[in-house]
């Protein structure tokens, strides 16, 4: 694929730059030159359905607890899981108050000078194998953004020794998110194996590890709908918890070959289906691949959680029938995250590797 190629050449010849900076920079007079590196030949070879955004499962949480367990909503849930890959979360629980300072803090951290953003960066593999900390652009290079992750662990393993300090109430609205999420995928996750029928022992070690990542994507004055905010992927993770934290919109997910705004409603949690959940539901449920477009004068900012087993794990395919063939091997966390991070952000090739066929 011809912009397979073009990807790793720019990627390994042209020196990563921040692009908040570069946006700040040449504001108002972003050059072709300048752009080079960030326009995709390829950004417009399928439709983009905006009709269908409002089609975009909606599942509440509320009527799947052990307490209050609805079947209507759980065939929701799996309809989502099997047919979309993505959906919202209304009812998730976690306090108005934890989203407000989150997002007040996220925003402030990355209006913070240059030089103080880069002095929390960890070299890569700190995360525990997970990626890097503070990355000038994604692994790519070419994404019209910058991002920022943490890892967080339940306790007594978390580890805030490298969480940021600015904001100063950047580590407590960390943690407070850090901690409602893990709330969220622990319900998501249990509701999914209570569905499929899978032994709950199975499930419950899937989601032991969160890495939040967030994401800041700056305007792009010049050339706004030739440059990609965040390349094609699907995320490596279990399960993933995505939240705006303004509201500009930007994200778009594969669906029947072509592109599906997400509109999100402003209650919601955007959750998705991960590599690692598809192996183990043995392709029951799919990793779907989404893409995010940036505007021309606003930021976009955002917050994904993903949800992982432990590093030194393993992932199983679960068959549910005897007959049942099985789509994938059993995959090594710490093997798939690598490929995954080696191959980055270029389809499904991850996923396609570990196909028994
Ligand atoms: O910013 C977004 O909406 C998407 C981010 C995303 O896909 C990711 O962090 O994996
Ligand atoms: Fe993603």
């Amino acid at each position: 694929m011809a912009s397979e190629s073009r990807i790793s050449q720019v990627a390994t010849t042209i020196p990563v730059r921040n692009v908040q900076d570069l946006a700040a920079y040449d504001a108002g007079e972003l050059t072709a030159d300048a752009l080079e590196r960030y326009i995709r030949p390829d950004i417009d070879k399928d439709a983009v359905l905006y009709e269908h955004s409002g089609e975009l499962p909606v599942v509440d949480l509320g009527r799947l607890n052990p307490q209050h367990w609805e079947e209507e909503a759980a065939a929701k849930l799996r309809y989502a899981c099997e047919e979309w890959g993505f959906f919202q979360v209304l009812s998730h629980g976690v306090p108005e108050e934890v989203m407000v300072n989150i997002k007040r803090d996220i925003q402030e951290f990355f209006e913070l000078p240059l030089d103080v953003k880069n002095a929390y960066a960890q070299t890569p593999g700190d995360l525990q194998g997970y990626g890097q900390a503070y990355v000038v652009s994604n692994d790519q290079k070419l994404d019209w953004a910058d991002m920022f992750c943490i890892i967080s662990q339940p306790p007594p393993a978390r580890d805030m020794k490298h969480w940021p300090t600015q904001p100063l109430t950047f580590r407590k609205s960390l943690e407070d998110y850090s901690v409602e999420l893990e709330k969220v995928a622990h319900s998501i996750v249990t509701a999914i194996g209570k569905i499929l029928n899978i032994d709950p022992e199975l499930m419950s070690d899937k989601y032991a590890v969160q890495v939040l990542r967030m994401n800041y994507y700056p305007p792009c004055t010049s050339m706004p709908e030739k440059v990609l905010g965040f390349s094609p992927h699907s995320d490596a993770s279990f399960l993933t918890i995505l939240s705006q934290v303004n509201s500009v919109e930007g994200l778009q997910i594969r669906r029947h070959g072509a592109w599906v705004p997400v509109k999100p409603h402003p209650e919601a949690l955007l959750v998705n289906v991960g590599d690692l959940l598809e192996i183990m539901t043995n392709g029951k449920f799919k990793s779907i691949e989404h893409r995010v477009m940036i505007n021309a004068r606003k930021e976009r900012l955002s917050v994904s959680a993903f949800h992982n087993p432990k590093f030194d794990g393993v992932v199983a395919p679960v068959t549910v029938t005897p007959t049942e063939k099985l789509l994938y091997r059993t995959v090594k966390v710490e093997d798939y995250i690598k490929h995954h991070l080696s191959n980055k952000l270029d389809g499904k090739r991850a996923l396609d590797h570990v196909k028994t066929f």
